[in-house]
C-alpha cells in the first residue's frame, strides 16, 4: 500500500543524499518516478547533496499542483510509481494535502524530505502539515552533531559569526559560509540553541582557544532581549 513518508531533521543530516539514493534504488528496479525540489542551494530545478551528487528536479513554485503534475505525466503516456519531494518544508499546506491525495487516490508512493523547524525553532508550514498528515515521520539514522558532541536537533542562523533569532523565515543558505554578511546556518543541540551558543560563541567563552566549554555551567546564558 502506498504511503506518505516524511524524512525530517536538521540541516545537514543527509536528507537530500537519501532522496537521491531512494530514487536510484527505485530506478534500478525499473520503477519510474518524479523528483521535486524547491529553493535548493545549488539553484533552480536541481536536487543536490553535500556529498557531491545531484540530479535535475521539477522546481516547486507556489502554483504547482502535485495532483495535476501526476495526471499530466500519466496522460502523456508516462508511468508514475513514486514521487521524491525534497525541501518540503517550503511547500504550501495545500501542496502537502495534494501529496496525501496522490497517495490515497492514485496509489503513488510519496517520500518527502525537509527540515522540521526554522532558526527560531518554529515549524515550517510544509513540515507542520506533513507531520499532521504523513503515514510515517522518520528521523534519519546519521546524526548531525552540535559542536559539543551531542546530537544536533535544532538549526541556528548565524550572521558574521553571531547567532540571530530574528528575521525572515526563509533565507536559502548553507551550513558553512566564509563570506562576511552572508547568512549561514549551524546545527546545535537544544541546550546550546536555547543558550544561543554557537561554536564561535563557545570558542570565545572557552578559557583557551583550544578548549571548548563542554561543562554546561561554563556556558553563560545570553542576556534576555
Ligand atoms: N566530505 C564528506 N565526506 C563524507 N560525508 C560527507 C562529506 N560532506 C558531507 N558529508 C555527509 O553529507 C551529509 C549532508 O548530506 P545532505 O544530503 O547534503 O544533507 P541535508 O539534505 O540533510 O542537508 C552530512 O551529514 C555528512 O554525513
Ligand atoms: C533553518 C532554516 C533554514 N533555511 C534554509 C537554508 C537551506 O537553504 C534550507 C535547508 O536545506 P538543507 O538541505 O536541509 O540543508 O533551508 C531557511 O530558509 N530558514 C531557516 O530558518
Amino acid at each position: 500500500m502506498a504511503e506518505l513518508v516524511f524524512f525530517s531533521g536538521t540541516m545537514d543530516c543527509g536528507k537530500s543524499t537519501l532522496a537521491l539514493q531512494i530514487d536510484h534504488n527505485q530506478r534500478a528496479r525499473g520503477r519510474e518516478g518524479l523528483i521535486f525540489t524547491k529553493l535548493d542551494r545549488a539553484g533552480e530545478s536541481v536536487l543536490s547533496s553535500r556529498l557531491g551528487l545531484e540530479t535535475t528536479a521539477v522546481e516547486v513554485g507556489d502554483d504547482l499542483d502535485f495532483w495535476d503534475a501526476v495526471v499530466e505525466q500519466l496522460t502523456a503516456g508516462g508511468r508514475v510509481d513514486y514521487l521524491i519531494c525534497d525541501e518540503a518544508q517550503f511547500y504550501t499546506t495545500r501542496q502537502v494535502e495534494q501529496l496525501a491525495r496522490v497517495v490515497d487516490e492514485m496509489g503513488v508512493e510519496v517520500t518527502a524530505f525537509g527540515i522540521t523547524a526554522d532558526f527560531r525553532t518554529e515549524l515550517f508550514p510544509g513540515s507542520r502539515r506533513l507531520i499532521e498528515l504523513a503515514d510515517r515521520v522518520e528521523v534519519l539514522q546519521v546524526e548531525a552533531l552540535c559542536w559539543c558532541g551531542r546530537r544536533a536537533t535544532h538549526n541556528a542562523r548565524v550572521v558574521d559569526g553571531v547567532m540571530v533569532v530574528e528575521g525572515e523565515q526563509v533565507v536559502v543558505g548553507d551550513t558553512a559560509s566564509a563570506r562576511a554578511g552572508v547568512v549561514e546556518y549551524e546545527v546545535l543541540c537544544r541546550r546550546h540553541h536555547m543558550r544561543r551558543m554557537n561554536s564561535r560563541a563557545a570558542l570565545a567563552a572557552s578559557p583557551t582557544p583550544d578548549t571548548l566549554p563542554f561543562d554546561l555551567d561554563a556556558c553563560p546564558l545570553p542576556p534576555r532581549p
